[in-house]
């Protein structure tokens, strides 16, 4: 006999489809209108059901639904892209032409420009929070960690320092963050040019090297080493 379908809120769960450092990530289905969705469920009551993505509507951010908080769980309901991240993209494919590198880095842009303007900092920027349509329209996610500028974002809060999420994010944060100056707009476009590199060569900058080998290189470097085969306008 098949099991009885699990439903959150007004949504019936269906397969899970991806796992972060926060909790899992499920398709599921609306039941009143039959829209596939994804939900995320966080496994704590956090600062994760923002108020910073609810504000926001832009063709190049995933849109967002809601939430449903469960005994255990916060569940935030957001547009399914059926394309995954574009860290699953490199992971299946293998890295990217530098035609679409730029076609995706646009898309990303236009983004977080709007992003930007509305003095929002997403201090994540990586290929695991862009997700693609099946059509390969480019939505930046996961706004857990994005905080309101407010002249200088301090590191309280900062996803960069947490234990958990320390290990993944590391090769992408601004020299200013590792030495706790701060996020700025400006850091989150240092993270896209090594989600750059990351998408061109398929893997992070400094990815081989140790965690206190590649901060020293982060800090002290102008800049992560650029990919040899880059042509000259990307250099
Ligand atoms: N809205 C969505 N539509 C389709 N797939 C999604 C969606 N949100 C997340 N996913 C999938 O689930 C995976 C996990 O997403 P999640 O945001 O939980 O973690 P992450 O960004 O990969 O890592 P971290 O939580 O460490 O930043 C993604 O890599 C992606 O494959």
């Amino acid at each position: 006999m098949s099991q009885e379908p699990r439903t959150i809120g007004h949504y019936q769960l269906g397969d899970s489809i991806g796992r972060g450092a926060y909790g899992a990530v499920y398709r599921a289905l609306d039941i009143h209108t039959g829209q596939v969705v994804a939900i995320k469920q966080v496994i704590t009551e956090g600062e994760d059901k923002d108020d910073v993505i609810a504000s926001t509507t832009h063709p190049n951010i995933v849109k967002y639904y809601g939430y449903v908080q469960t005994e255990k769980d916060l569940n935030i309901i957001l547009e399914y892209c059926e394309g995954g991240s574009l860290q699953n993209t490199i992971s299946k494919f293998g890295q990217i032409s530098e035609k679409l590198v730029g076609i995706f880095i646009y898309q990303t842009l236009a983004g977080l420009d709007y992003l930007h303007s509305k003095e929002v900092i997403h201090r994540d920027i990586k290929a695991a929070n862009l997700l693609s349509t099946k059509s390969g329209i480019v939505k930046l996610s996961d706004f857990g960690t994005s905080r309101l500028y407010d002249g200088k974002v301090t590191m309280a809060g900062s996803p960069y320092w947490g234990t958990l999420s320390y290990q993944y994010n590391i090769k992408f944060i601004a020299p200013e963050v590792i030495t706790m100056n701060g996020a700025t707009r400006a850091s989150d476009i240092w993270s896209l040019g090594c989600t750059v590199i990351q998408l061109f060569t398929g893997e992070a900058p400094y990815q081989k090297m140790t965690v206190p080998s590649a901060l020293f290189h982060m800090v002290n470097n102008d800049c992560p080493p650029l990919p040899q085969n880059a042509s000259p306008v990307i250099i």
